[in-house]
Protein backbone atom coordinates (compact mmCIF):
# COMPACT_ATOMS: atom_id res chain seq x y z
CA UNK A 1 0.00 0.00 0.00
CA UNK A 2 1.06 3.58 -1.01
CA UNK A 3 2.44 5.69 1.92
CA UNK A 4 0.39 8.72 2.79
CA UNK A 5 1.76 9.45 5.94
CA UNK A 6 5.32 8.74 7.18
CA UNK A 7 6.81 9.54 10.83
CA UNK A 8 11.12 8.61 10.80
CA UNK A 9 12.68 9.21 14.37
CA UNK A 10 10.28 11.80 15.61
CA UNK A 11 11.19 13.41 18.76
CA UNK A 12 9.21 15.59 20.60
CA UNK A 13 9.04 17.37 24.08
CA UNK A 14 7.12 20.22 25.15
CA UNK A 15 9.33 23.23 26.96
CA UNK A 16 10.54 22.72 29.92
CA UNK A 17 9.79 18.65 29.94
CA UNK A 18 10.99 15.38 29.65
CA UNK A 19 10.66 13.67 26.05
CA UNK A 20 7.13 12.73 24.96
CA UNK A 21 7.28 11.10 21.92
CA UNK A 22 10.45 9.00 20.92
CA UNK A 23 8.61 7.77 17.53
CA UNK A 24 11.06 5.37 15.44
CA UNK A 25 8.70 4.93 12.60
CA UNK A 26 4.69 4.88 11.62
CA UNK A 27 3.36 5.23 8.56
CA UNK A 28 -0.23 5.04 7.49
CA UNK A 29 -1.23 3.75 4.02
CA UNK A 30 -3.52 5.94 1.19
CA UNK A 31 -7.09 4.46 2.31
CA UNK A 32 -6.23 3.22 5.29
CA UNK A 33 -8.52 3.58 8.53
CA UNK A 34 -5.79 3.15 11.55
CA UNK A 35 -7.05 3.23 15.65
CA UNK A 36 -4.72 4.45 17.70
CA UNK A 37 -5.49 4.18 21.15
CA UNK A 38 -3.33 5.47 24.00
CA UNK A 39 -4.30 6.27 28.08
CA UNK A 40 -5.13 9.73 28.88
CA UNK A 41 -1.95 12.08 28.79
CA UNK A 42 0.06 9.46 26.65
CA UNK A 43 0.68 12.21 24.00
CA UNK A 44 -2.22 11.24 21.59
CA UNK A 45 -3.31 14.94 20.38
CA UNK A 46 0.54 15.69 20.85
CA UNK A 47 0.91 13.32 17.94
CA UNK A 48 -2.26 14.28 15.78
CA UNK A 49 -0.55 18.39 16.04
CA UNK A 50 2.78 16.89 14.76
CA UNK A 51 1.38 14.94 12.10
CA UNK A 52 -0.74 18.00 11.00
CA UNK A 53 1.72 20.43 11.00
CA UNK A 54 0.73 22.54 13.98
CA UNK A 55 3.72 21.54 15.96
CA UNK A 56 7.20 20.67 15.18
CA UNK A 57 9.31 18.03 16.18
CA UNK A 58 12.80 18.49 17.03
CA UNK A 59 14.07 15.64 15.62
CA UNK A 60 12.87 13.53 12.92
CA UNK A 61 11.00 13.86 9.67
CA UNK A 62 7.01 13.71 9.28
CA UNK A 63 5.88 13.21 5.13
CA UNK A 64 2.72 13.67 4.27
CA UNK A 65 2.21 12.96 0.46
CA UNK A 66 5.84 12.94 0.22
CA UNK A 67 6.35 16.59 1.01
CA UNK A 68 8.37 16.70 4.47
CA UNK A 69 6.34 19.52 6.62
CA UNK A 70 9.68 20.30 8.40
CA UNK A 71 10.88 21.59 5.21
CA UNK A 72 8.05 24.21 4.70
CA UNK A 73 8.04 27.47 5.69
CA UNK A 74 5.44 27.57 8.52
CA UNK A 75 3.32 29.67 6.21
CA UNK A 76 3.44 27.07 3.69
CA UNK A 77 2.89 24.23 6.36
CA UNK A 78 -0.41 25.82 7.39
CA UNK A 79 -1.79 25.83 3.68
CA UNK A 80 -0.49 22.86 3.11
CA UNK A 81 -2.42 21.24 6.42
CA UNK A 82 -5.50 22.82 5.51
CA UNK A 83 -5.52 21.78 1.61
CA UNK A 84 -4.75 18.07 2.53
CA UNK A 85 -6.04 17.16 6.27
CA UNK A 86 -9.62 17.24 7.93
CA UNK A 87 -9.64 17.63 11.49
CA UNK A 88 -12.22 16.45 13.75
CA UNK A 89 -11.35 17.82 17.01
CA UNK A 90 -12.78 16.52 20.84
CA UNK A 91 -14.78 19.46 21.25
CA UNK A 92 -15.66 19.60 17.35
CA UNK A 93 -14.29 23.46 17.62
CA UNK A 94 -17.26 24.76 15.56
CA UNK A 95 -17.71 28.39 15.44
CA UNK A 96 -20.97 28.90 17.04
CA UNK A 97 -22.48 32.01 15.79
CA UNK A 98 -22.01 30.78 11.87
CA UNK A 99 -24.90 28.05 10.83
CA UNK A 100 -24.38 25.16 10.51
CA UNK A 101 -23.62 25.38 6.58
CA UNK A 102 -21.27 28.29 7.26
CA UNK A 103 -19.04 26.12 9.53
CA UNK A 104 -19.45 23.25 7.10
CA UNK A 105 -17.58 25.73 4.23
CA UNK A 106 -15.23 27.31 6.44
CA UNK A 107 -12.23 24.73 5.03
CA UNK A 108 -13.17 26.00 1.43
CA UNK A 109 -12.55 29.56 2.33
CA UNK A 110 -9.05 28.71 3.47
CA UNK A 111 -7.87 26.53 0.48
CA UNK A 112 -8.83 26.92 -3.27
CA UNK A 113 -7.69 23.59 -3.82
CA UNK A 114 -10.67 22.34 -1.45
CA UNK A 115 -13.06 24.69 -2.91
CA UNK A 116 -11.91 23.24 -6.54
CA UNK A 117 -12.58 19.34 -5.11
CA UNK A 118 -15.73 20.05 -3.81
CA UNK A 119 -17.10 21.79 -6.81
CA UNK A 120 -15.86 19.72 -9.64
CA UNK A 121 -17.93 16.66 -7.51
CA UNK A 122 -21.22 18.36 -6.09
CA UNK A 123 -21.19 21.15 -8.60
CA UNK A 124 -21.22 23.81 -6.31
CA UNK A 125 -19.83 24.92 -2.82
CA UNK A 126 -23.43 25.35 -1.51
CA UNK A 127 -24.50 21.45 -3.12
CA UNK A 128 -21.83 19.92 -1.55
CA UNK A 129 -22.25 21.20 1.75
CA UNK A 130 -26.00 20.32 1.43
CA UNK A 131 -25.01 16.90 0.17
CA UNK A 132 -22.26 15.78 2.97
CA UNK A 133 -24.63 17.25 5.81
CA UNK A 134 -27.57 14.57 4.25
CA UNK A 135 -24.96 12.04 3.91
CA UNK A 136 -24.13 12.88 7.46
CA UNK A 137 -27.78 12.84 8.77
CA UNK A 138 -28.68 15.94 9.03
CA UNK A 139 -32.10 16.92 7.88
CA UNK A 140 -32.24 20.11 5.49
CA UNK A 141 -34.11 21.85 8.28
CA UNK A 142 -31.27 22.04 10.69
CA UNK A 143 -28.41 23.50 7.84
CA UNK A 144 -29.52 27.53 8.35
CA UNK A 145 -29.35 26.88 12.52
CA UNK A 146 -26.44 28.44 14.38
CA UNK A 147 -24.24 25.42 15.15
CA UNK A 148 -24.71 26.09 19.20
CA UNK A 149 -28.09 25.33 18.71
CA UNK A 150 -27.77 21.52 17.78
CA UNK A 151 -27.14 18.55 20.14
CA UNK A 152 -23.94 17.11 20.74
CA UNK A 153 -24.43 14.28 18.42
CA UNK A 154 -25.62 16.62 15.50
CA UNK A 155 -22.58 19.44 15.86
CA UNK A 156 -20.36 16.32 15.96
CA UNK A 157 -21.57 15.29 11.99
CA UNK A 158 -21.27 18.59 11.86
CA UNK A 159 -17.53 19.04 12.58
CA UNK A 160 -16.95 15.83 10.71
CA UNK A 161 -18.67 17.01 7.40
CA UNK A 162 -16.54 19.88 8.14
CA UNK A 163 -13.38 17.68 8.18
CA UNK A 164 -14.30 15.93 4.89
CA UNK A 165 -15.45 18.89 2.91
CA UNK A 166 -12.95 19.30 -0.39
CA UNK A 167 -11.68 15.50 -0.36
CA UNK A 168 -8.74 16.40 1.71
CA UNK A 169 -5.88 12.95 1.73
CA UNK A 170 -6.15 12.64 5.73
CA UNK A 171 -9.40 12.75 8.03
CA UNK A 172 -7.32 12.85 11.42
CA UNK A 173 -10.29 12.54 14.58
CA UNK A 174 -9.45 13.21 17.56
CA UNK A 175 -11.56 11.32 20.13
CA UNK A 176 -14.72 12.40 18.62
CA UNK A 177 -16.78 9.82 20.18
CA UNK A 178 -15.99 10.66 23.55
CA UNK A 179 -19.35 12.39 24.31
CA UNK A 180 -21.65 9.88 22.79
CA UNK A 181 -23.48 7.02 24.15
CA UNK A 182 -22.61 3.36 22.89
CA UNK A 183 -25.47 3.34 20.18
CA UNK A 184 -24.89 6.39 18.70
CA UNK A 185 -21.39 6.19 18.04
CA UNK A 186 -21.35 3.13 16.84
CA UNK A 187 -23.76 4.99 13.86
CA UNK A 188 -21.44 7.86 13.90
CA UNK A 189 -18.26 5.41 13.27
CA UNK A 190 -20.33 3.90 10.04
CA UNK A 191 -21.13 6.82 8.36
CA UNK A 192 -17.14 8.47 9.17
CA UNK A 193 -16.28 5.06 7.65
CA UNK A 194 -18.49 5.48 4.90
CA UNK A 195 -17.71 8.97 4.17
CA UNK A 196 -13.73 8.52 3.95
CA UNK A 197 -14.37 5.67 1.59
CA UNK A 198 -16.32 7.50 -0.62
CA UNK A 199 -13.66 10.21 -0.77
CA UNK A 200 -10.73 7.70 -0.65
CA UNK A 201 -9.36 9.05 2.55
CA UNK A 202 -6.86 7.53 5.13
CA UNK A 203 -8.10 7.58 8.52
CA UNK A 204 -6.82 8.37 11.16
CA UNK A 205 -9.10 7.67 14.92
CA UNK A 206 -7.54 8.57 18.17
CA UNK A 207 -9.52 6.93 21.10
CA UNK A 208 -9.06 5.32 24.68
CA UNK A 209 -12.13 3.75 23.97
CA UNK A 210 -10.47 -0.17 22.60
CA UNK A 211 -14.18 -1.31 21.89
CA UNK A 212 -14.15 0.39 19.05
CA UNK A 213 -10.69 -0.74 17.72
CA UNK A 214 -12.05 -3.92 15.45
CA UNK A 215 -14.33 -1.93 12.83
CA UNK A 216 -10.68 -0.62 11.53
CA UNK A 217 -8.20 -1.77 9.00
CA UNK A 218 -5.39 -1.49 11.96
CA UNK A 219 -5.35 -0.80 15.76
CA UNK A 220 -2.06 0.78 17.37
CA UNK A 221 -0.93 1.59 20.89
CA UNK A 222 1.00 4.92 21.02
CA UNK A 223 2.50 3.28 24.13
CA UNK A 224 4.62 0.16 21.49
CA UNK A 225 5.14 2.69 18.89
CA UNK A 226 6.15 5.88 21.44
CA UNK A 227 9.90 4.00 22.73
CA UNK A 228 9.97 7.41 25.64
CA UNK A 229 6.62 6.16 26.85
CA UNK A 230 8.05 2.19 26.97
CA UNK A 231 11.27 3.61 28.70
CA UNK A 232 8.91 5.23 31.47
CA UNK A 233 7.28 1.89 32.13
CA UNK A 234 10.35 0.51 32.38
N1 LIG B 1 0.35 23.04 24.81
C1 LIG B 1 1.01 22.30 25.72
N2 LIG B 1 2.02 22.84 26.45
C2 LIG B 1 2.70 22.09 27.34
N3 LIG B 1 2.43 20.79 27.60
C3 LIG B 1 1.45 20.21 26.93
C4 LIG B 1 0.69 20.93 25.95
N4 LIG B 1 -0.25 20.10 25.42
C5 LIG B 1 -0.07 18.90 26.05
N5 LIG B 1 0.94 18.98 26.95
C6 LIG B 1 1.41 17.87 27.81
O1 LIG B 1 1.73 16.74 26.99
C7 LIG B 1 1.29 15.53 27.63
C8 LIG B 1 0.41 14.76 26.65
O2 LIG B 1 -0.79 15.51 26.39
P1 LIG B 1 -1.80 15.13 25.22
O3 LIG B 1 -2.93 16.08 25.28
O4 LIG B 1 -1.02 15.01 23.96
O5 LIG B 1 -2.25 13.67 25.69
P2 LIG B 1 -3.51 12.79 25.23
O6 LIG B 1 -3.01 11.38 25.12
O7 LIG B 1 -4.14 13.38 24.03
O8 LIG B 1 -4.49 12.95 26.49
P3 LIG B 1 -6.10 12.86 26.57
O9 LIG B 1 -6.49 11.44 26.19
O10 LIG B 1 -6.36 13.11 28.03
O11 LIG B 1 -6.69 13.91 25.67
C9 LIG B 1 0.58 15.94 28.93
O12 LIG B 1 1.49 15.75 29.99
C10 LIG B 1 0.28 17.41 28.73
O13 LIG B 1 0.35 18.11 29.95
Amino acid sequence: MTALLEITDLGFAWPGQPELLDIPSFSLGRGECVFLRGPSGSGKTTLLGLLSGVQTPQRGRVKLLGKDLGKLSARARDRFRVDHTGYVFQQFNLLPFLSVRENVLLPCQFSALRAERACQRHGTLQQAAYNLLMHLKLPESLHERRADSLSIGQQQRVATARALIGQPELVIADEPTSSLDADTRGAFIKLLFGECHAAGASLLFVSHDQSLAPSFDRSLSLVELNRAARMTEI
